[in-house]
């Protein structure tokens, strides 16, 4: 892996594989920008928080270098009804939040990345260009996304929506282990994301998690959006071992996905199309 510090003291910066190396399907990447610092013991350098929101039963992940004398900070999956929560935890703990990221275009609640962009200047949104939402950056597989020394690699899990990723934590010898992935709505805690709106299909999310997120080590943690029977981590080895669905081989998964008969999200209509532009659409309906 090739670094250029063309940005000095950076603290957040994105890195997108370069065309060529795509082209040919490498997975290495070059930086174009980064902070450049010293490495210390990758174990006392994460923060991390698991926060839930009861009435969408969503996990949002709050995660920063605080190593870092700016102790810089991301959100995953923050809701908007405790932006101010979340935002309070931020403070109290110093941190400084540059990014505010989802991990997929959510049915079951509106996101908190507009609602924080008013009230924390200067902190980018993220979320899949593959998602066709509106946010400050847009990012595609095998992108990194930096804070402080630290990084979340960024690997497209489609199936349960078009744009859906899983964020992973890196696998440099500097990163935090074990790893950590962040699958959004693609896995679930012994299940995964259902298959029937919003571009879902069954072939490419049994593809997803079998590709994307199976072949990463056995010991990597499982943090997914949602958890609905009081789960809080898995592990890869122990989803690869248990999950009733994707244990199963393709047509017996496609045959489960098809019989779920589940009813859509209450939130649904009001959900998707603001979080296409990243929550705000409530609040320009408000005059914000
Ligand atoms: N009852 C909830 C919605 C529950 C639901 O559909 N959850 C989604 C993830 S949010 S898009 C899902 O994929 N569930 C899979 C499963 O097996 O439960 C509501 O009304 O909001
Ligand atoms: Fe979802």
């Amino acid at each position: 892996m090739l670094r250029l510090s063309l940005a000095p003291l950076r603290v957040g910066s994105f890195s997108a594989m370069p065309a060529m190396a795509k082209a040919r399907g490498f997975r290495s990447h070059r930086m174009v920008k980064c902070y450049s610092t010293s490495f210390g013991q990758s174990s006392k350098k994460l923060l991390f928080r698991q926060l839930f929101e009861q009435e969408s039963s969503t996990y949002t992940y709050l995660l920063a270098d605080v190593s870092h004398p700016d102790k810089p900070a991301l959100l995953i999956d923050p809701v908007d009804k405790k932006v101010e929560r979340d935002l309070s935890l931020v403070k109290e703990l110093g941190l400084k939040l540059i990014y505010a990221m989802n991990t997929h275009v959510h049915a079951d609640h509106v996101t908190g990345t507009g609602l924080i962009k008013t009230k924390v200047p200067g902190v980018k949104s993220i979320i899949s260009k593959m998602s066709k939402s509106k946010a400050d950056l847009l990012v595609e597989n095998g992108d990194k996304i930096y804070f402080g020394d630290l990084y979340l690699e960024v690997r497209a899990t489609p199936g349960h929506t078009i744009g859906c990723v899983t964020y992973v934590t890196g696998d440099a010898p500097d990163q935090p282990e074990p790893r950590m992935a962040f699958t959004g709505d693609a896995l679930l805690i012994r299940g995964c994301g259902r298959t029937d709106f919003q571009g879902g299909c069954s072939h490419q999310l049994y593809n997803s998690v079998h590709s994307q997120i199976f072949t990463l080590p056995k010991d990597t943690l499982i943090y997914p959006a949602h958890d609905y029977k009081g789960f809080t981590v898995s592990t890869v080895g122990e989803e690869m071992l248990y999950n009733p669905r994707l244990t199963k081989d393709e047509e017996t998964f496609k045959d489960i996905m098809e019989n779920l008969n589940l009813s859509y999200p209450k939130m649904i209509d009001l959900a998707v199309p603001a979080n296409m532009v990243c929550g705000l659409q409530d609040l320009s309906a408000k005059g914000a």
